[in-house]
């Protein structure tokens, strides 16, 4: 059985095969995704009560743009739906809530209810979700780049003060206690990074499903956590 001392802190999600799963049952794409944001909606009450910490969920990649015009509207307008129905549930359960990624490509309205969210929830203890929406490693990477070599031309740093934790202090997740995430699970089958949090996933237990996301229940996550908990991480060096 699961043991509450060994739960990962944070929890990242490539939630992954929406559409398969729609047009496994002929269902329209959009249903797929829908199944998926109730899937998601799911998943952050049962971290929640499995005791992790922190939830990470890819829900739109920078790739995602080059999908179909009504699809990626219908993910706009989803995304908008399901971030309603978090901040409801957020102010029941505690949660918080925190976005990353590049927003300033994403609808005035959806940034305007993800900052009202966000606001709504700020003061919350218990689980902290994030939602990467046209997030991006490489972006992430380079916009610390960038901020870090700003610092340098104006004279505050100096190159030699660019350290690891200086460095990871600027990415998008750090307004997360525990920024890099202990489990990563991928669902649908493919065994891919896909550009999502690539500095922070540097010593992540990675966990791969064949099951599509709408179809990743409490067996499926109990099943990656008890995985989880059976691993042994040695971070480059050993125990015996
Ligand atoms: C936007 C993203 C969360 C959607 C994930 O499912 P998907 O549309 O990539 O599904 P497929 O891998 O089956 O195409
Ligand atoms: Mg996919």
């Amino acid at each position: 059985g699961l043991r509450r001392e060994l739960m990962p802190n944070h929890v990242a999600v490539i939630m992954d095969g929406n559409r398969r799963w729609a047009l496994e049952r002929g269902l329209p794409v959009e249903q797929g995704h829908r199944a998926g944001g109730q899937a998601m909606t799911e998943l952050t009450r049962l971290c929640s009560k499995w005791g992790v910490k922190v939830l990470t969920v890819f829900a739109f990649s920078t790739e995602n743009w080059i999908r179909p015009k009504e699809e990626v509207d219908f993910l706009m307008m989803l995304f908008e739906e399901v971030t309603k129905t978090f901040s409801e549930e957020g102010a029941r359960l505690n949660f918080r809530l925190s976005v990353i990624g590049d927003k300033s490509k994403l609808p005035k309205s959806l940034n305007q209810i993800l900052a009202r969210a966000e606001q709504a929830l700020k003061a919350n203890s218990g689980l902290h979700a994030v939602i990467a929406l046209n997030y991006s490693g490489r972006y992430d990477i380079l916009q610390v780049c960038q901020k870090v070599a700003n610092h340098v031309k104006d004279g505050l740093i100096q190159p030699e003060d660019i350290t690891q934790s200086m460095f990871e202090e600027q990415l998008e997740t750090t307004g997360t206690k525990y920024p890099n995430p202990d489990l990563l699970i991928r669902t649908s089958g493919e065994h891919r990074i896909s550009n999502f949090m690539l500095w922070q996933l540097a010593y992540t237990e990675l966990y791969f499903v064949e099951k599509m996301f709408p179809d990743f229940g409490e067996t499926d996550l109990i099943e990656a956590l008890s995985s989880f908990q059976q691993r042994q991480r040695r971070y480059g060096g050993y125990k015996y």
